[in-house]
C-alpha cells in the first residue's frame, strides 16, 4: 500500500542570536523520515523543544525544510524547501483556535473566503459546502452567523476542524489541538475525530503530551529527541517495550 504521506530525510535549522552582532545555526530537525498510511494516525512525541511543532509547521507548509522531501500519495510536495503551491491536502490545527480567527468575522464568512480563494465552487455550492462541513463537525448551520467569541472552547476547536476540513484534505496535523480542552470536551472531540477518520479515511499526525490520547488514537509513534528520531514503531509495541531511554522516560511520566 502506498503511504498517503512520506517524509524523507527532512532537516531544518534556524538562525538564532548568539550575542550582540552574531548569530548561529540551531539544528532543530535532523534526518527525519517516516510514513503515514491512509486512514491511520501517527503520533509524534518528545520532550519540550524536541522539534515537534517545527515538524508540524513544515508538514502543513507554514515553514520550509532545508533539506529532505515530503511526498503526498507518491507525488513530491516539498523538496529541499521548494513546495508545490496551493497544496490543500495537509491542514494544521493547533492549540488555540481563537488566536487564528478574526474576531470581527462570522465563521460562515471566514469559511466562504477559504472556498472563494481555493476552489471554483459557485455561490450556492459554497453555501452547501459550508452547511455540510458545519454539520460534519457537530455544529449547526446557524453557527455560520456566529462570531468567534460566541463559541465555547470545544465549539471553537470544532470551528478550527471545519476550517481544516472544508477543503477536503487528506492529512490533518493536530498540534496539541486537544490539550486546552477539559477532559469531557476532549473525549467528545476525540470521538468526533475518530468518526471523521472512519467516514472519510482521513490521516492524522497527532502531536501531544497526553499519552492516553496517543494510546487511544494512534497506530504508530515517532519519538523525537533534540530533532532526531530516537524510536519509531507501532503504538502497542512501543508502549509494551520502549527501546530508547527517552521513550522509557516519556512513557513513565
Ligand atoms: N522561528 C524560530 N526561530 C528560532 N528558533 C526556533 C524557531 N521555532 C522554534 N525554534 C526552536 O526550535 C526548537 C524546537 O522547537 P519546537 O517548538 O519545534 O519544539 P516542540 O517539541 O514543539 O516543543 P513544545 O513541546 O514545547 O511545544 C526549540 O529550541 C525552539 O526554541
Amino acid at each position: 500500500m502506498q503511504p498517503v504521506l512520506k517524509v524523507q530525510a527532512l532537516s531544518k535549522e534556524f538562525n538564532v542570536r548568539a550575542g550582540m552582532f552574531r548569530s548561529k545555526k540551531l539544528k532543530v530537525l535532523s534526518d527525519i523520515s517516516f510514513c503515514l498510511n491512509e486512514g491511520q494516525t501517527i503520533a509524534i512525541i518528545g520532550e519540550t523543544g524536541s522539534g515537534k511543532s517545527t515538524l508540524a509547521k513544515i508538514l502543513a507548509g507554514a515553514e520550509r525544510c532545508d533539506t529532505g522531501q515530503i511526498l503526498l500519495e507518491g507525488h513530491i510536495l516539498e523538496d529541499g524547501g521548494h513546495r508545490q503551491p496551493n497544496c490543500r491536502d495537509i491542514r494544521l490545527i493547533f492549540q488555540s483556535p481563537a488566536s487564528s480567527l478574526n474576531p470581527s468575522s462570522p465563521i460562515g464568512k471566514m469559511l466562504n473566503e477559504i472556498l472563494l480563494h481555493n476552489t471554483e465552487l459557485s455561490h450556492t455550492e459554497r453555501k452547501e459546502k459550508i452547511n455540510t462541513t458545519l454539520l460534519k463537525v457537530g455544529l449547526l448551520s446557524e453557527h455560520k452567523l456566529y462570531y468567534p467569541h460566541m463559541f465555547s472552547g470545544g465549539q471553537l476547536q470544532r470551528v478550527a476542524l471545519a476550517r481544516a476540513l472544508i477543503l477536503d484534505p487528506k492529512v490533518v496535523v493536530l498540534d496539541e489541538a486537544l490539550s486546552a480542552l477539559d477532559p469531557s470536551v476532549r473525549a467528545q472531540t476525540v470521538n468526533l475525530l475518530l468518526k471523521l477518520q472512519r467516514e472519510s479515511n482521513l490521516s492524522y499526525v497527532l502531536i501531544t503530551h497526553h499519552l492516553s490520547l496517543v494510546k487511544h488514537m494512534s497506530d504508530s509513534i515517532v519519538v523525537l529527541d533534540h530533532g532526531h528520531i530516537v524510536e519509531c514503531g507501532e503504538t502497542h509495541a512501543v508502549f509494551a517495550d520502549p527501546q530508547s531511554k527517552i521513550t522509557q522516560r516519556l512513557l513513565n511520566c
